[in-house]
């Protein structure tokens, strides 16, 4: 098993799939500030104690703003494109993990890091499993974005086939969260990817993964 960290390969166009494609640059920034305001709401929603008429009051100002939102819809399937590192990088413009424009994204961001990619995320109360500590099944998600994304820092981009997580430690809420990412390995198709998650530097799940590379068209 080998992996060449410094040839990124070419990265295969989501256009030619038939995917629409988004410059970030042609996105408001009030879009992001939006959605951070919508995490907020989403907060204070699942931890409310107001009075039942402050709670029916406030389902009705949601009401209102959903309906002025829906009228300007995108399709679903729209992918981001983005230049980092003077290098193309796609992903789904509502990625359920770190996409910005998505409230129910945790705001993960990834960035090229020694080794992989490397992201720090604070996740609060509307990601909680056991008391007080973040769902085993959002760190999953967290491991398989941070994998998947450290792929395509190297041209690879690939589909999950297989996913493994051993969970350490607990991990906490509302602390950050380091979420790393790495390719180990390739072989023909497959990209081995490992990753960690890591609070205050003790290391709180590990994950392993084998992602199988989507091919350019052409
Ligand atoms: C910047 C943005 C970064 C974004 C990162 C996003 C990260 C998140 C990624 C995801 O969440 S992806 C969504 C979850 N995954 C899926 O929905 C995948 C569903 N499965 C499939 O579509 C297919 O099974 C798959 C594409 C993975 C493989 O089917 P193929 O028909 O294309 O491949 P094939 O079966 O010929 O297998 C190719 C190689 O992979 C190997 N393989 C397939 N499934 C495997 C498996 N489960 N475990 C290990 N290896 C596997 C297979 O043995 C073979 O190895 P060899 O070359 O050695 O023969």
């Amino acid at each position: 098993m080998t992996v060449d960290m410094t040839a990124p390969a070419p990265l295969p166009d989501p256009a030619d799939y038939g995917f629409t494609v988004v410059a970030e640059s042609g996105l408001p920034a009030e879009h992001a500030a939006l959605a951070e305001r919508v995490r907020r709401l989403v907060d204070a929603t699942a931890h409310s104690t107001a009075d039942p008429a402050v709670l029916a009051e406030a389902a009705e100002e949601v009401d209102r703003i959903s309906a002025l939102l829906e009228g300007a819809r995108r399709e679903t399937g729209a992918m981001l494109h983005r230049r980092v590192d003077g290098r193309d990088e796609y992903t789904t413009l509502t990625n359920a993990v770190g996409a910005e424009l998505n409230p129910a994204a945790p705001p993960l961001r990834l960035a090229g890091a020694a080794e992989g990619v490397r992201g720090e995320v604070v996740l609060g109360g509307a990601y909680q499993g056991p008391p007080g500590l973040v769902h085993g099944g959002w760190i999953a998600a967290l491991l398989d974005q941070a994998m998947g994304h450290a792929a395509v820092v190297l041209g690879m981009p690939g589909l999950t086939a297989n996913l493994s997580v051993d969970y350490r430690r607990p991990t906490p809420l509302g602390r950050p969260v380091e979420v790393t990412g790495r390719v180990t390995g390739t072989e023909r198709r497959k990209v081995f990817v490992a990753g960690e998650v890591r609070v205050d530097g003790e290391l709180t799940a590990e994950g392993t993964a084998v992602m199988v590379r989507i091919l350019p068209l052409r």
